[in-house]
């Protein structure tokens, strides 16, 4: 058995890493541990993880995760650096985080405004890069794992087949994307006010000014072969789970509706996670809640010339923990689909 430990157990995405890992038939569950919760029992925290109800939550040091095989860093942006560098280099470690996603120092500080803490292979594994390669093969073996972030798993696995089949423009991207409220985590932010969120949906980091542009920007320029320059506005929906991105780009000549699915059926055929829904139906969020899957459809809108792509995925499951359990399964060299579901949950 591999032992798993996991820092920020408290939290929405430790909290998913958990319930997969529960159902992972190599893991044992080693430390859990969180912040300001530490010493109180998960049970208290997260009910609905009923077989490790009576856990205590331990305090995050590196101490509390000494002897494990893998470690699961679900903590806010700029604490997993610090634990990770204390951690022995021949565990695997997956860091949930932003911190080691941007292989772009510059593009880091501007976005998130600290010190960069370099790059770490990026867990999404199906992925298209350079030649056609998937991202899976620079995954295996590895002992550094890039979590990607949610926005950025549904938005690039849209968009990527289609750029690098060469028949959309790069330079005329446009992603509009809602979120379901858990994307922010457990802690209280200034957009997720309660009342306001459950009453409608709002737009918030307008303007090009979210963090996740250059994250997409960065998985598309490797599927593209070129600089990508996309156009993102996140939404908050009144919903706990599921990201829907409608992702569009301006078509090259004679790009037909059959040449993009195309694309996307040759990019996914065989991707038990990403799956190209029968010409008509439309990606949910209902349908993808709980499950590893990513569900897409395309069009080709001939009046505007331009190719649409529709994601849903669960923020948190294919969005974070789900990609953290494939990524650890890759990188120890187990089956990658181990303690992974395509199952939703309905209605
Ligand atoms: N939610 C999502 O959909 C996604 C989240 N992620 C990333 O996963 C990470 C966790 O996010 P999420 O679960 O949503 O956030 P939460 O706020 O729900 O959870 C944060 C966790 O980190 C712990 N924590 C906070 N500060 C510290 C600290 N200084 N030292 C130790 N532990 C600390 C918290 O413990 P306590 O509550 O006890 O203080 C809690 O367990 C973030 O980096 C996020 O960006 C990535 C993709 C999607
Ligand atoms: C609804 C919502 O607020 N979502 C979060 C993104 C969640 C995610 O993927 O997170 P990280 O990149 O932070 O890991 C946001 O927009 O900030």
């Amino acid at each position: 058995m591999i032992t798993v430990g996991v820092a920020g157990a408290s939290g929405y995405a430790g909290g998913e890493v958990l319930r997969l890992l529960l159902g992972h038939p190599q893991v044992r569950i080693g430390t859990i541990s969180a912040g300001s919760s530490a010493g109180s029992l998960l049970g208290q925290v997260a009910p609905h993880l009923t077989p490790l109800a009576d856990r205590e939550l331990q305090a995050t040091s590196p101490e509390a995760f000494a002897d494990h095989d893998v470690v699961v860093l679900a903590l806010p942006h700029g604490a997993s650096d610090g634990l990770a560098r204390e951690l022995a280099d021949d565990v695997v470690v997956i860091d949930c985080a932003a911190d080691h996603r941007l292989t772009d120092a510059a593009a880091w500080s501007s976005f998130y405004g600290s010190p960069h803490a370099g790059a770490w292979p990026y867990g999404m594994p199906e992925l298209l890069t350079h030649g056609g390669v998937k991202q899976r093969e620079y995954l295996r073996e590895v002992r550094r794992v890039a979590v990607p972030g949610c926005y950025p798993t549904a938005v690039s696995l849209a968009l990527a087949p289609v750029l690098q089949a060469g028949l959309v423009e790069s330079t005329d991207v446009v992603v509009v994307a809602a979120s379901g409220t858990s994307g922010a985590g457990k802690a209280l932010r200034p957009h997720l006010l309660g009342a306001e969120v459950m009453g409608g949906m709002s737009p918030y980091g307008v303007g090009g000014g979210h963090r996740h542009t250059p994250e997409i920007e960065q998985n598309l320029a490797v599927a593209a072969g070129e600089p990508v320059s996309v156009s993102f506005t996140p939404t908050l929906a009144p919903m706990p789970r599921g990201i829907l991105a409608t992702c569009t780009a301006r078509t090259r000549p004679d790009v037909t509706a059959a040449d993009l699915r195309a694309a996307l059926d040759k990019a996914y055929g065989d991707e038990p996670f990403v799956t190209l829904l029968p010409e008509g139906a439309w990606p949910t969020t209902g349908a993808v809640l709980g499950s590893n899957s990513v569900q897409l459809q395309v069009a080709l809108d001939e009046h505007a010339g331009r190719a649409v792509v529709v994601a849903a995925v669960d923020n948190l499951t294919k969005g974070t923990a789900g990609a953290a359990v494939q990524s650890m399964n890759l990188a120890l060299g187990l089956d990658e689909q181990a303690g992974l579901s395509t199952i939703g949950v309905a209605p």
